[in-house]
């Protein structure tokens, strides 16, 4: 039977009165804000035409509180799947228009079939994250919901890439599944995350506080470390979107999206041979060092803004994708502290999960000394990079540019924590740690007779470095493959990876590692 003119009609205005949200008045409501609505979000994020919508009917079905009768679209949340640059994601924007984008049972359904369908699939998925948490009028139906989408959080970790965005409000245990997630954006200005807001605050510990000093994108980037990326509009947080996607594969089983050129780039890079300062003492930006080893552009650093002596990001080298993991000499002199540790050790293990080749760009004068790390745990903390490195079955290649002192130099991939390929520059000082504190403990007698005790130091600290320090011994003890100009290097890696890509390494069969957390 030919469908009919009625239900065609029935259809469009089921599909008109469902994707209208909230009504013109709330929509308008956000656009004053500079927010945008749930579908615009989906509509800027995915190649025209390709979105597939699940769940465009879907009714709640509680009954108290004025619910009965109460139509909320979509159950306050869009649903779907579609193309990003030729490439099938799955996404879900919640609906701030409709009841506060509130979460009951139909809209955790909604998020599960979602979630279970990118599974299944093997497709990443995106969250937009803009509700006022658990609807209230549905009790522990919606907690229950929460521990639906989370539960789900955890099962995909691994499997496919997890990207939140919190384009909106996002209070108390709604913060948690962006947390379980890979990635999370923020938008400066339009968005907030926290467990307990500032009424709760000063309610049971009788501080005063603000929404922005504990939750705004800003604290988030560079204070608490929870987020990876802030956005400047709701434009910027999608197209940071669309930008990570590109170095991801679509899961655990597909092989990161190479471009790998057709021929092998075997030129030098004479700039690198002067990027060292004259003095080992004085900083240098490693970021310099990146931008001249990836491809034009290529480079996206990931949490910028917190534990700034680690750089942690994607890049391409030669068209391969690899994600970085470098001291920072201008930031502390790169040494690892606890944050730097959390940060640099989640990195590595999300390569290690989807396949991503690392590169370790090491100059590194320990662990930070201080009463305030060893208190704060650096030792469990500093672990967790020798947990993930040890762990990590992917290519590992190791650049030596200056310092490697100690169980910090470990900490970053030395060959015996798995690196494939340990490369050193000339003058890298590779020791169990520094020569003028190694001196200090080894000639404290001859140093206090010392007429000149500060020239016999120099005299002793050169010699140290000569005999223990330099990469020539341990190229000699085949700690390090090779020792390379620095204008060598970008070649060197694009070589290294090229032969690397085939890598395979198996484990003995475990249920999983327990890493110091
Ligand atoms: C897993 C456990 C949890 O999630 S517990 C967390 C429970 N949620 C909360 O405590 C947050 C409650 N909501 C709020 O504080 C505010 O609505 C926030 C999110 C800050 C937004 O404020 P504002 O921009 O002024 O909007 P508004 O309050 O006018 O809300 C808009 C409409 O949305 C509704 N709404 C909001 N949150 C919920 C909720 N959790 N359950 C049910 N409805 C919710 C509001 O009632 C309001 O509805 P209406 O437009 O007046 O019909």
């Amino acid at each position: 039977m030919p469908i009919s003119k009625q239900a065609v009609e029935e259809l469009d205005r089921r599909r008109a009165s469902a994707t209208v949200g909230g009504g013109p008045k709330k929509i308008e409501a956000r656009h004053t804000k500079g927010l945008w609505t749930a579908r615009e979000r989906l509509d800027s994020l995915f190649t025209p035409g390709t979105f597939q919508e699940f769940g465009l009917h879907a009714q709640h079905e509680s009954r108290q509180f004025g619910m009965e009768g109460k139509d909320l679209p979509g159950d306050a949340v869009v649903t779907g799947v579609g193309f990003i640059d030729g490439r099938p994601v799955a996404a879900f924007s919640q609906d701030f228009t409709v009841a506060g984008g509130s979460l009951g049972s139909m809209h955790a359904e909604k998020l599960s079939l979602i979630m279970d369908h990118a599974e299944l699939s093997g497709v990443p998925v995106i969250g937009f994250n803009d509700s006022g948490g658990a609807r209230i009028q549905e009790g522990v139906s919606a907690l229950s919901g929460y521990g639906q989408v989370f539960n789900r959080n955890v099962r995909l970790s691994g499997v496919v890439p997890q990207i939140a965005v919190i384009s909106g409000p996002c209070a108390g245990g709604a913060a948690y599944s962006p947390a379980l997630m890979d990635f999370i954006i923020m938008i400066r200005g339009g968005s907030e995350m926290f467990i307990c807001g500032p009424e709760v605050i000063r309610g049971v510990t009788g501080q005063a506080t603000s929404k922005d000093e504990i939750g705004s994108a800003d604290v988030h980037a560079s204070v608490s470390g929870n987020i990876h990326f802030v956005a400047d509009s709701e434009q910027d947080a999608v197209d940071i979107v669309r930008r990570l996607l590109s170095y991801l594969p679509a899961n655990n089983m597909s092989e990161p999206p190479h471009v790998i050129t057709p021929e092998l780039d075997l030129g030098d890079d004479p700039g690198m041979d002067d990027i060292l300062p004259e003095s080992g003492k004085v900083p240098f930006d490693v970021k310099d060092v990146i931008t001249r080893l990836v491809d034009p552009d290529s480079f996206l650093e990931v949490q910028r803004d917190f534990a700034k002596n680690i750089v942690v990001g994607f890049g391409r080298i030669a068209g391969m994708v690899v994600g970085f993991i470098a001291n920072q000499p201008k930031e502390m002199a790169g040494c690892l502290d606890i944050d730097a540790s959390d940060k640099g050790s989640r990195f590595i293990r999300f390569c290690n999960a989807f396949g991503i080749p690392i590169v370790n760009l090491v100059d590194v004068p320990g662990f930070l000394p201080g009463v305030r790390q060893e208190r704060g745990g650096i030792i469990r903390h500093g672990a967790k990079m020798l947990f993930a490195y040890g762990a990590t079955t992917v290519p590992k290649i190791t650049i030596i540019m200056r310092k490697a002192y100690g169980g910090a130099f470990l900490a970053m991939c030395s060959r015996d924590m798995g690196a494939d390929i340990v490369l050193a520059w000339p003058t890298a000082e590779i020791a169990v740690m520094g020569a003028e504190g190694a001196v200090n403990i080894l000639y404290r007698g001859d140093l206090e007779k010392a007429e000149d005790r500060a020239g016999r130091s120099r005299e002793l600290a050169d010699e140290y470095r000569a005999h223990f320090a330099s990469p020539y011994i341990s190229a000699g003890k085949l700690f390090v493959h090779d020792v390379i100009k620095p204008s060598e290097t970008r070649s060197r890696i694009s070589l290294a990876l090229r032969t690397l890509l085939t890598k395979r390494e198996t484990r003995p069969p475990k249920k999983h590692g327990n890493i110091p957390l």
